[in-house]
Protein backbone atom coordinates (compact mmCIF):
# COMPACT_ATOMS: atom_id res chain seq x y z
CA UNK A 1 0.00 0.00 0.00
CA UNK A 2 1.25 3.51 -0.84
CA UNK A 3 1.83 6.38 1.73
CA UNK A 4 -0.88 8.27 -0.03
CA UNK A 5 -3.45 5.27 0.61
CA UNK A 6 -2.04 5.20 4.28
CA UNK A 7 -2.71 8.42 5.01
CA UNK A 8 -6.12 8.54 3.54
CA UNK A 9 -6.92 5.60 5.71
CA UNK A 10 -5.82 7.09 9.04
CA UNK A 11 -7.44 10.13 8.14
CA UNK A 12 -10.73 8.27 7.59
CA UNK A 13 -10.46 6.13 10.92
CA UNK A 14 -9.74 9.52 12.91
CA UNK A 15 -13.07 10.58 11.50
CA UNK A 16 -14.55 7.93 12.57
CA UNK A 17 -13.46 7.65 16.05
CA UNK A 18 -14.75 11.88 16.11
CA UNK A 19 -17.79 10.69 15.04
CA UNK A 20 -18.11 7.87 17.53
CA UNK A 21 -16.72 10.70 20.34
CA UNK A 22 -19.60 12.83 19.15
CA UNK A 23 -22.25 9.68 19.46
CA UNK A 24 -21.21 9.07 22.87
CA UNK A 25 -21.49 12.80 23.99
CA UNK A 26 -24.68 13.23 23.14
CA UNK A 27 -25.65 9.70 25.01
CA UNK A 28 -24.56 11.34 28.07
CA UNK A 29 -26.28 14.44 27.20
CA UNK A 30 -29.55 12.60 26.80
CA UNK A 31 -28.84 11.04 29.95
CA UNK A 32 -28.24 14.10 32.21
CA UNK A 33 -31.34 15.87 30.46
CA UNK A 34 -33.15 12.53 31.70
CA UNK A 35 -31.60 12.87 35.19
CA UNK A 36 -32.64 16.88 35.04
CA UNK A 37 -36.46 15.73 33.69
CA UNK A 38 -36.40 13.29 36.41
CA UNK A 39 -34.99 15.25 39.32
CA UNK A 40 -37.62 18.21 38.01
CA UNK A 41 -40.85 15.89 38.37
CA UNK A 42 -39.29 14.56 42.06
CA UNK A 43 -39.47 18.20 43.11
CA UNK A 44 -43.00 18.93 41.64
CA UNK A 45 -44.24 15.40 43.54
CA UNK A 46 -42.36 16.40 46.86
CA UNK A 47 -44.12 19.79 46.80
CA UNK A 48 -47.11 18.89 46.18
CA UNK A 49 -47.20 16.03 48.79
CA UNK A 50 -46.60 18.89 51.21
CA UNK A 51 -43.74 17.30 52.87
CA UNK A 52 -41.49 19.96 53.60
CA UNK A 53 -39.66 18.97 57.11
CA UNK A 54 -37.69 20.93 59.14
CA UNK A 55 -35.21 20.27 61.35
CA UNK A 56 -35.65 22.07 64.90
CA UNK A 57 -33.09 20.14 66.98
CA UNK A 58 -31.89 16.59 67.20
CA UNK A 59 -34.85 15.24 68.44
CA UNK A 60 -37.81 17.33 66.67
CA UNK A 61 -38.73 18.40 62.83
CA UNK A 62 -41.38 20.47 62.10
CA UNK A 63 -43.69 19.49 58.97
CA UNK A 64 -44.15 22.90 57.49
CA UNK A 65 -47.02 22.18 55.71
CA UNK A 66 -48.94 20.88 58.75
CA UNK A 67 -47.82 23.71 60.99
CA UNK A 68 -48.96 26.19 58.15
CA UNK A 69 -52.59 24.59 58.27
CA UNK A 70 -52.72 24.31 62.12
CA UNK A 71 -51.83 27.99 62.66
CA UNK A 72 -54.17 29.62 59.68
CA UNK A 73 -57.08 27.20 61.41
CA UNK A 74 -55.91 29.09 64.90
CA UNK A 75 -55.92 32.13 63.24
CA UNK A 76 -59.50 31.85 62.28
CA UNK A 77 -60.77 30.59 65.19
CA UNK A 78 -58.60 33.19 67.09
CA UNK A 79 -60.06 36.20 64.89
CA UNK A 80 -63.60 34.34 65.58
CA UNK A 81 -62.73 34.86 69.71
CA UNK A 82 -61.61 38.51 68.88
CA UNK A 83 -64.96 39.55 67.26
CA UNK A 84 -66.89 37.84 69.70
CA UNK A 85 -64.89 39.38 72.75
CA UNK A 86 -65.03 42.58 70.97
CA UNK A 87 -69.00 42.14 70.85
CA UNK A 88 -68.85 40.96 74.33
CA UNK A 89 -67.06 44.14 75.58
CA UNK A 90 -69.76 46.61 73.82
CA UNK A 91 -72.38 44.93 75.06
CA UNK A 92 -71.26 44.84 78.94
CA UNK A 93 -70.16 49.00 78.23
CA UNK A 94 -73.69 49.50 76.95
CA UNK A 95 -75.16 47.79 80.18
CA UNK A 96 -72.98 49.78 82.52
CA UNK A 97 -73.71 52.83 80.91
CA UNK A 98 -77.79 51.84 81.30
CA UNK A 99 -76.71 51.09 84.97
CA UNK A 100 -75.56 54.19 85.60
CA UNK A 101 -78.37 55.99 83.54
CA UNK A 102 -80.84 53.90 86.00
CA UNK A 103 -78.71 54.33 89.23
CA UNK A 104 -78.34 58.40 88.63
CA UNK A 105 -81.76 59.04 86.89
CA UNK A 106 -85.17 58.64 89.05
CA UNK A 107 -87.51 56.67 86.38
CA UNK A 108 -90.34 58.16 87.57
CA UNK A 109 -89.63 62.08 87.61
CA UNK A 110 -86.32 62.15 85.36
CA UNK A 111 -84.64 64.09 88.31
CA UNK A 112 -81.45 62.97 89.80
CA UNK A 113 -81.79 60.04 92.59
CA UNK A 114 -80.79 60.75 96.19
CA UNK A 115 -77.11 58.92 95.52
CA UNK A 116 -76.66 61.10 92.66
CA UNK A 117 -78.19 63.91 94.13
CA UNK A 118 -75.35 63.37 97.24
CA UNK A 119 -72.55 63.29 94.68
CA UNK A 120 -72.78 66.13 92.81
CA UNK A 121 -73.96 68.17 96.03
CA UNK A 122 -70.47 67.01 97.72
CA UNK A 123 -68.71 68.12 94.63
CA UNK A 124 -70.23 71.28 94.17
CA UNK A 125 -69.54 72.11 97.73
CA UNK A 126 -66.08 71.15 97.59
CA UNK A 127 -65.76 73.56 94.37
CA UNK A 128 -68.31 76.67 96.26
CA UNK A 129 -65.02 76.40 99.15
CA UNK A 130 -62.71 76.68 96.92
CA UNK A 131 -64.19 79.95 95.04
CA UNK A 132 -65.90 81.56 98.32
CA UNK A 133 -69.14 81.37 96.77
CA UNK A 134 -72.29 80.22 98.63
CA UNK A 135 -74.16 77.33 98.65
CA UNK A 136 -77.92 76.68 99.60
CA UNK A 137 -79.86 73.54 99.72
CA UNK A 138 -84.20 73.04 99.61
CA UNK A 139 -85.63 70.28 100.94
CA UNK A 140 -89.19 69.97 99.92
CA UNK A 141 -92.18 67.26 101.04
CA UNK A 142 -95.54 67.51 99.40
CA UNK A 143 -98.19 67.78 102.03
CA UNK A 144 -100.83 64.92 102.96
CA UNK A 145 -99.52 63.30 100.30
CA UNK A 146 -101.02 59.89 101.31
CA UNK A 147 -104.39 61.27 101.13
CA UNK A 148 -103.98 61.37 97.24
CA UNK A 149 -103.05 58.04 97.11
CA UNK A 150 -105.51 56.98 99.77
CA UNK A 151 -108.30 58.34 97.65
CA UNK A 152 -107.36 58.43 94.01
CA UNK A 153 -104.83 55.00 94.10
CA UNK A 154 -101.06 54.97 93.77
CA UNK A 155 -101.21 55.47 89.94
CA UNK A 156 -102.59 58.47 90.51
CA UNK A 157 -99.84 59.42 93.16
CA UNK A 158 -97.18 59.06 90.97
CA UNK A 159 -98.56 61.29 87.72
CA UNK A 160 -98.59 64.02 90.71
CA UNK A 161 -95.33 63.45 91.08
CA UNK A 162 -94.06 62.85 87.91
CA UNK A 163 -96.01 66.48 87.20
CA UNK A 164 -94.37 67.92 90.14
CA UNK A 165 -90.72 66.42 88.82
CA UNK A 166 -92.16 69.05 86.11
CA UNK A 167 -92.67 72.14 88.11
CA UNK A 168 -89.53 71.64 90.33
CA UNK A 169 -87.17 71.30 87.54
CA UNK A 170 -88.36 74.35 85.37
CA UNK A 171 -88.59 76.62 88.62
CA UNK A 172 -85.07 76.42 89.16
CA UNK A 173 -81.96 77.44 86.73
CA UNK A 174 -79.71 75.54 84.58
CA UNK A 175 -77.27 75.22 87.37
CA UNK A 176 -79.32 74.20 90.13
CA UNK A 177 -79.17 70.32 90.97
CA UNK A 178 -82.73 69.04 91.65
CA UNK A 179 -83.11 65.57 92.66
CA UNK A 180 -85.71 63.24 94.35
CA UNK A 181 -84.55 61.94 98.04
CA UNK A 182 -87.14 59.52 98.34
CA UNK A 183 -90.58 58.60 98.21
CA UNK A 184 -92.84 62.13 97.98
CA UNK A 185 -89.79 63.92 99.48
CA UNK A 186 -87.22 66.19 97.17
CA UNK A 187 -83.98 67.96 97.17
CA UNK A 188 -82.23 70.70 95.47
CA UNK A 189 -78.34 72.05 95.76
CA UNK A 190 -78.69 75.68 94.44
CA UNK A 191 -74.84 76.74 93.85
CA UNK A 192 -73.69 80.51 93.99
CA UNK A 193 -77.18 81.16 95.90
CA UNK A 194 -77.17 82.78 99.44
CA UNK A 195 -80.16 81.82 101.96
CA UNK A 196 -82.58 85.05 100.72
CA UNK A 197 -81.98 84.24 96.80
CA UNK A 198 -82.82 80.15 97.82
CA UNK A 199 -85.62 81.69 100.00
CA UNK A 200 -86.96 83.51 96.78
CA UNK A 201 -86.71 80.73 94.86
CA UNK A 202 -88.19 78.39 97.15
CA UNK A 203 -91.44 80.59 97.45
CA UNK A 204 -91.68 81.04 93.53
CA UNK A 205 -91.83 76.95 93.58
CA UNK A 206 -94.23 76.53 96.24
CA UNK A 207 -96.69 79.32 94.75
CA UNK A 208 -96.67 77.68 91.44
CA UNK A 209 -97.30 73.91 92.78
CA UNK A 210 -100.00 75.55 95.19
CA UNK A 211 -101.71 76.36 91.75
CA UNK A 212 -101.18 74.13 89.71
CA UNK A 213 -103.64 70.97 88.77
CA UNK A 214 -102.57 67.70 87.48
CA UNK A 215 -104.85 65.79 85.41
CA UNK A 216 -106.27 62.53 86.25
CA UNK A 217 -109.49 61.03 84.63
CA UNK A 218 -110.97 64.37 84.30
CA UNK A 219 -110.63 65.22 87.79
CA UNK A 220 -107.87 68.00 88.76
CA UNK A 221 -105.44 66.76 91.24
CA UNK A 222 -104.05 69.90 93.78
CA UNK A 223 -101.36 69.22 96.18
CA UNK A 224 -99.18 71.61 98.40
CA UNK A 225 -95.44 71.42 99.20
CA UNK A 226 -93.44 72.96 102.23
CA UNK A 227 -89.64 73.52 101.83
CA UNK A 228 -87.05 73.63 104.05
CA UNK A 229 -84.08 75.92 103.22
CA UNK A 230 -80.87 75.92 104.29
CA UNK A 231 -77.19 77.75 103.50
CA UNK A 232 -74.29 76.19 104.10
CA UNK A 233 -71.64 77.79 106.13
CA UNK A 234 -68.31 77.71 104.97
CA UNK A 235 -66.58 74.46 105.72
CA UNK A 236 -69.69 73.03 106.61
CA UNK A 237 -70.71 69.04 105.56
CA UNK A 238 -73.19 68.26 103.03
CA UNK A 239 -75.18 66.28 105.46
CA UNK A 240 -74.67 69.16 108.51
CA UNK A 241 -76.55 71.66 106.06
CA UNK A 242 -79.07 68.96 104.56
CA UNK A 243 -79.84 68.58 108.67
CA UNK A 244 -80.53 71.97 109.19
CA UNK A 245 -83.00 72.12 105.89
CA UNK A 246 -84.68 69.04 107.38
CA UNK A 247 -84.99 70.53 110.66
CA UNK A 248 -86.26 73.83 108.75
CA UNK A 249 -89.28 71.59 106.74
CA UNK A 250 -90.33 70.04 110.18
CA UNK A 251 -91.22 73.93 111.24
CA UNK A 252 -92.11 74.36 107.59
CA UNK A 253 -95.00 71.22 108.49
CA UNK A 254 -95.36 71.99 112.24
CA UNK A 255 -96.69 75.45 111.01
CA UNK A 256 -99.21 74.55 108.72
CA UNK A 257 -97.89 73.16 105.71
CA UNK A 258 -97.49 74.64 101.99
CA UNK A 259 -94.67 76.88 103.40
CA UNK A 260 -91.00 77.77 103.20
CA UNK A 261 -88.90 78.07 106.56
CA UNK A 262 -85.37 79.17 106.84
CA UNK A 263 -83.08 77.20 108.85
CA UNK A 264 -81.05 78.84 111.51
CA UNK A 265 -77.21 79.56 110.43
CA UNK A 266 -75.28 77.62 112.91
CA UNK A 267 -71.36 78.41 113.45
CA UNK A 268 -68.89 75.29 111.92
CA UNK A 269 -68.41 72.18 113.86
CA UNK A 270 -65.54 72.58 116.58
CA UNK A 271 -63.93 69.24 114.97
CA UNK A 272 -63.92 71.43 111.70
CA UNK A 273 -64.82 69.82 108.45
CA UNK A 274 -62.37 71.14 106.18
CA UNK A 275 -63.06 72.65 102.69
CA UNK A 276 -59.98 71.24 100.34
N1 LIG B 1 -97.88 57.02 94.51
C1 LIG B 1 -96.74 57.03 95.19
N2 LIG B 1 -96.76 57.24 96.50
C2 LIG B 1 -95.61 57.29 97.17
C3 LIG B 1 -94.38 57.12 96.53
N3 LIG B 1 -93.41 57.21 97.46
C4 LIG B 1 -94.01 57.45 98.64
N4 LIG B 1 -95.34 57.50 98.48
C5 LIG B 1 -96.38 57.70 99.48
O1 LIG B 1 -96.25 58.97 100.09
C6 LIG B 1 -96.95 58.90 101.31
C7 LIG B 1 -96.19 59.65 102.37
O2 LIG B 1 -97.00 59.70 103.48
P1 LIG B 1 -96.58 60.37 104.84
O3 LIG B 1 -95.10 60.13 105.09
O4 LIG B 1 -97.52 59.95 105.87
O5 LIG B 1 -96.67 61.89 104.59
P2 LIG B 1 -97.83 62.79 104.00
O6 LIG B 1 -99.09 62.06 103.82
O7 LIG B 1 -97.27 63.43 102.76
O8 LIG B 1 -98.00 63.85 105.12
P3 LIG B 1 -97.03 65.03 105.53
O9 LIG B 1 -95.68 64.76 104.94
O10 LIG B 1 -97.02 65.02 106.99
O11 LIG B 1 -97.62 66.27 104.96
C8 LIG B 1 -97.16 57.43 101.66
O12 LIG B 1 -98.50 57.10 101.48
C9 LIG B 1 -96.31 56.71 100.61
O13 LIG B 1 -96.86 55.48 100.21
C10 LIG B 1 -94.39 56.87 95.12
O14 LIG B 1 -93.36 56.69 94.46
N5 LIG B 1 -95.59 56.84 94.50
Amino acid sequence: MSSDADEEFSLYAHEQAVIRRAEEMLEQLDEVAAGVRQLARAYQDGYHESRRMVRISDRMQLDLHDANRTLSLQTRELNALNAALLKEIERREQLEQELRRIASVDELTGLHTRRHLLELGEHELKRMGRHGRGLSVLLLDLDHFKRVNDAHGHAAGDRVLEHFGTLFRSALREDDIPGRFGGEEFMAVLPETALAAATEIAERLRGRVADAETAWKGEPLRVTISIGVAEAVPGEALERVIARADHALYVAKRNGRNRVEQAATEPPPATGQESP
